[in-house]
């Protein structure tokens, strides 16, 4: 993990516009919510029980630094809704991590559980910090005392971590040493996303980019677009945006821009995939090394068949939403198009396929590893990808199904299908 990168190369782009959207996050996520609860005739006190996470948990965090002084960081746990089991999410570390974001977050990861039936509720995390600017030694000591602040809420019956944005296997393997520390045993099967070696499950690195391949592939059936020479751009090129610019790559599709935090990469030729993932670094950054960059918002609008927004929330607003040209928008980032952006996609004929089908490979990949760390016996990838693409092809065809029935776009389907079964279950249970 490179730790020393200056501060200026990963500045976040409109900084503004994304503080002020991300607030709304959970507002627009909860009035889907009640679209759904309401479409599948449940009613208004199980929308009460769903639009907030059950539990909340907000912690201060001192670390020793590098340079002697003590730093106090916020975290925070979420867990939304745990009638159908444990809860499930990623931890994430970013300077804006806020308490709404994490509550929409874990919202959006029972909506991801519901539509693959696994049999986890959703849960999130996050610590407000900026872990470009963090030794390995810091990191370290704050992923430890993460642990040690929310422990008593968390575990493999409980709620399940995993990585999200800048936090990575070994940031896991810390965080799965701790709470071994803590509990007196080795406990595999608390988080996620581990190193092989630690019980992590083959496949699970590159298993939220298949899990978009998948649903890309489903989409230009539906569209009738051949993926051998589509062309495609990437925005964010981390775990979830440069291994899907390879698989891309490999199956013969152009990928024509990628981007990151400092800027973006465009060529209608094709650019050369091979190299820039060869050049990235462990934060996903590689535009640095080039002179020729545009900004992230030029990329999206650039002319394209397919747009994969791979990175942050707030992408696709309601300014920038007629100026796409995809026809596709596969969205592997969580929450990168706005309510109202999605609605212009819908009318203006762009098939969407959003974020919590498009990106729920991660968490299905993550249960195949709580399940192998349960039952003390591993799988080889390619049982693990051929189990990937049955459970991605069935929530496709669930969700397009369920858009297609009832007239509505594929984000309110989607929402549909994932929030039944933990409707049922909190009835089943006589919550509400
Ligand atoms: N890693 C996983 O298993 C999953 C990730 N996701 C979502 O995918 C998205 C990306 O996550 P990862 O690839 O894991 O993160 P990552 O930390 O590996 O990479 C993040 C990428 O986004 C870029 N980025 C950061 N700020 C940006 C900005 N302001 N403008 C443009 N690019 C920016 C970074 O430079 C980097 O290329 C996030 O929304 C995450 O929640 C969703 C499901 C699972
Ligand atoms: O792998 C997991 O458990 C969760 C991944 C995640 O945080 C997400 O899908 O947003």
């Amino acid at each position: 993990m490179k730790v020393s990168v200056p501060a200026d190369r990963n500045q976040i782009q409109n900084p503004d516009q994304k503080q002020s959207e991300s607030m709304d996050l959970l507002t627009s996520t909860q009035s889907i919510i009640k679209d759904a609860v309401q479409k599948l005739g449940f009613t208004d006190e199980m929308y009460e029980l769903l639009k907030e996470p059950l539990r909340m948990i907000t912690v201060r965090i001192p670390v020793r630094m590098d340079n002697g002084s003590i730093k106090i960081f916020t975290g925070y746990r979420s867990q939304h809704n745990d009638a159908v089991g444990p809860t499930k999410g990623g931890v994430r570390f970013h300077p804006e991590v806020n308490e709404a974001e994490v509550k929409a977050l874990s919202i959006w990861m029972s909506l991801k559980c519901g539509i693959t039936n696994l049999p986890y509720g959703g849960g999130k995390g996050g610590i407000i910090c900026d872990p470009r600017k963090m030794s390995f030694g810091e990191l370290e000591r704050l992923s430890r005392g993460y642990v040690r602040a929310i422990s008593q809420i968390v575990g493999p019956t409980k709620d399940i971590p995993a990585p999200d944005v800048y936090t990575n296997s070994q940031i896991m393997a810390w965080m799965m040493d701790e709470y071994s520390r803590i509990r007196e045993f080795d406990s595999p099967g608390f988080i996620t996303g581990k190193p092989v070696v630690l019980g992590g499950s083959q496949g699970r690195e590159t298993a939220t980019a298949r899990g978009v391949t998948i649903c890309i592939e489903e989409a230009v059936k539906k569209k009738g677009i051949k993926l051998q020479g589509a062309r495609i751009i990437v925005q964010g090129f981390g775990n979830a945006g440069s291994f899907l610019a390879k698989f891309m790559h490999d199956s013969g599709a152009q990928v024509i821009g990628i981007s990151d935090a400092h800027g973006a990469l465009y060529d209608p030729e094709g650019l050369d995939i091979e190299y820039l993932l060869d050049r990235r670094d462990s934060f996903g950054t590689v535009t640095n090394l080039f002179s020729d960059i545009i900004t992230n918002q030029e990329l999206l609008e650039k002319e394209c068949d397919i747009l994969v927004p791979a990175a942050i929330s707030n992408q696709i607003t309601a300014q920038n939403a007629e100026h796409i040209k995809a026809s596709i928008v596969v969205e592997a980032a969580n929450g990168p198009t706005t309510l109202e952006a999605t609605k212009i996609l819908d009318r203006r004929g762009v098939l969407l396929v959003p974020d919590i089908l498009a990106s729920a490979g991660g968490v299905t990949v993550s249960y195949f590893e709580w399940v192998q760390n349960n039952q003390g016996y591993y799988w080889s990838e390619e049982e693990v990808t051929t189990k990937l693409r049955k459970v991605m092809v069935d929530s496709f065809d669930d969700i397009y199904q369920m858009s297609q029935k009832h007239q509505v776009d594929m984000r309110l389907a989607a929402y549909m299908v994932g929030i039944r079964k933990h409707a049922e279950a909190s009835h089943y249970r006589g919550w509400v």
